[in-house]
Formats: C-alpha cells, sequence, structure tokens
C-alpha cells in the first residue's frame, strides 16, 4: 500500500472553517493531518515531511520552484484581519532604535512588519521568539503577534498602540492582503497524481461545508476560545478562504514589494495546480467555472461523498 498522502493544518482558529469537514467526517484513509503553525509547516512542506499544506504567503515567495497552489484557497482579508498585531508601547513613527519581539509562527506577518519598518526608514532590532501572551515580550518596546494569541489575549492592557497589519497595508496599496496559501510539493503531484487530486477534492469540498456550517463554527469557536460571539463572527467576516482576482492581486503586490526590500530574490508569479490528472501548471488565471479538481471525478465515491451530499 502506499504511504498516506501528509497534509498540514495551521493550528488556529482562522482555518476552522475549511477544515470542518475533516472534523465532521474524519480523516479519509490514505490521508495524514498534522497541525501545527504556519512556520512549522513551511519547514516541514520544505523539507518534504509534508506533500499539501497551509502555508505563508511568504514562504511560498522563496519556493516557488517547488510548489505549487491551490486554486481558491486561502487567508485573506480585504482591510482589518484582527489575528495580526503589532503592539508596542509607543506609536509605530516611533519605533526607531526600539526592540521588538517577532512571533516565531509567523513568515508573512513578519514579512510585512519588516516591510514597513523598512519603508518608513525605522531601524529596529528584531526578536524572533515565542509570542503567545504579553509576558512573551517582558522588557521589549512591542512586537508582533498572529493567530489565536492576537485574537483572544489581553495586549491593550500592557501596549497602548496596536496596529492591525492588514488594515495598515490596505491603507497604504488599496489592496487586500493574503497571508495564507495551500500548497502541494510539485514532485509529489507528479509521482502521485490521483491522490494528490482526492487529497485536494477532499479539502475544497471539507471548505465547501465549512462554509455551509458558519453558525455552527462560530458557536463553538465562541465556547472554546473563550469569545464574545459578536467578535467571532466579525472575525469570520473579515476573513476570505477563496482567493479572487482583487486577492491575487495584493498577493502578486506583496511579492513585488518583499523583492524591491530584498527580502526575495525575485517576485514569483503565482502558479496554481490546474489538473490532477495531467500536472499541468497554470498562472493566475484559475477559472471557477472550469473546475479543475472535481469532485466527482477525482473523490472516491463513497460514505464521505454521500454524508457530504447531504451537507453541502
Ligand atoms: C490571519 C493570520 O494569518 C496567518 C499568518 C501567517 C504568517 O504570518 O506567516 C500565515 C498564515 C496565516 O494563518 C493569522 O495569523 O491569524
Amino acid at each position: 500500500m502506499n504511504s498516506p498522502v501528509r497534509l498540514g493544518r495551521i493550528d488556529y482558529l482562522n482555518v476552522w472553517p475549511v477544515y470542518y469537514g475533516f472534523d465532521l467526517l474524519g480523516i479519509p484513509d490514505g490521508m495524514m493531518l498534522h497541525a501545527a503553525p504556519p512556520a512549522e509547516l513551511n519547514g516541514m512542506l520544505e523539507e518534504g515531511l509534508l506533500d499539501i499544506s497551509a502555508i505563508s504567503a511568504f514562504a511560498y515567495a522563496k519556493n516557488h520552484k517547488d510548489w505549487m497552489l491551490v486554486p481558491d484557497l486561502g487567508i485573506g482579508c480585504d482591510g482589518r484581519v484582527m489575528s495580526v498585531l503589532l503592539v508596542s508601547v509607543c506609536p509605530l513613527e516611533s519605533l526607531d532604535g526600539a526592540t521588538l519581539g517577532l512571533s516565531r509562527e509567523s513568515e508573512s506577518a513578519a514579512s510585512l512588519l519588516r516591510f514597513f519598518l523598512r519603508e518608513r526608514g525605522l531601524a529596529c532590532m528584531l526578536d524572533t521568539r515565542r509570542v503567545r501572551s504579553p509576558e512573551d515580550l517582558e522588557g521589549l518596546t512591542g512586537g508582533l503577534v498572529i493567530g489565536d494569541a492576537a485574537l483572544c489575549g489581553q495586549w491593550s492592557e500592557r501596549f497602548p498602540y496596536i496596529y492591525d497589519l492588514a488594515e495598515l497595508w490596505k491603507n497604504e496599496t488599496g489592496l487586500p492582503f493574503v497571508f495564507g496559501l495551500w500548497a502541494v510539493r510539485r514532485e509529489v503531484v507528479l509521482q502521485r497524481p490521483e491522490e494528490v487530486g482526492q487529497a485536494l477534492s477532499f479539502l475544497l469540498m471539507s471548505k465547501a461545508i465549512g462554509m455551509n456550517a458558519m453558525k455552527l463554527i462560530c458557536q463553538r469557536a465562541a465556547v472554546e476560545k473563550y469569545l464574545a460571539p459578536e467578535i467571532v463572527k466579525d472575525y469570520f467576516n473579515c476573513l476570505d478562504y477563496g482567493l479572487p482576482p482583487s486577492h491575487i492581486k495584493g498577493l502578486v503586490h506583496y511579492f513585488q514589494c518583499m523583492e524591491e526590500m530584498g527580502f526575495i530574490d525575485e517576485a514569483p508569479e503565482p502558479v496554481f495546480l490546474n489538473s490532477h490528472a495531467s500536472g499541468l501548471p497554470v498562472k493566475n488565471s484559475f477559472d471557477p467555472e472550469r473546475p479543475l479538481i472535481t469532485m466527482q471525478k477525482s473523490f472516491p465515491a463513497g460514505r464521505y461523498q454521500e454524508k457530504a451530499a447531504a451537507l453541502i
């Protein structure tokens, strides 16, 4: 029997809707799911310890020659995101010479913060470390916090200045920002196209189930994360799990900014997985009218499909 297809899941609330089908139906035979913070998943996909994973957009820019993107799947927002924050004891403009703690779980947000600082001519000492609670920034001027720690933590008690990085980006560029993407190693696409197709069709079905269960997801999130229901609703309204043209535009502009700053060698053009059958890549022109990973074709008929059909 073939080894299972290894999938990576970000262990934050932000992806609950995408993995709702997995939570509800279980992990299909032949697949494995590993949950970890984004930076850890980036490293695992780079090292070949995962086959398909949610990753930081910045990691894609570095690995675009080896990875392909899953169409219509991203973690983006058009304006504030609520879970990617620069917290500080002083205003952003006064940060020159300060030491900031950067969450080691992030690559996209970390690169975005470096970009904002450089753009403003602010030279800071950046210390990549664990940033989960305000105590983790003890003795520092401020820091970058992402994910559930950002959304749920009591940051404003210690840090009077809080900046939502996606909101800063929107104010400066007028564009959406895409923090996360889903990537597949090219090697695996070529070697195991059928299994990759099945895994991706399950992933996209899982998201479709989640999109139709947002009320339940919000209720569960409020209870498990001790959040007010309105905050959870607000949060999921900020997030967009697709990749509409405006988000691709934001992504491409972000890559160009990263290249201009010298953070990456070259701004890649996003290349999406086109067909599990041919493995042919397409440039950023995924046509939703022509779904390439078609559930009916590539998903094995069986209990998941029946259950899912009732849910979607
Ligand atoms: C929206 C968020 O974006 C996350 C931030 C990432 C990064 O900075 O590398 C990667 C994936 C996203 O899960 C969040 O942290 O909640």
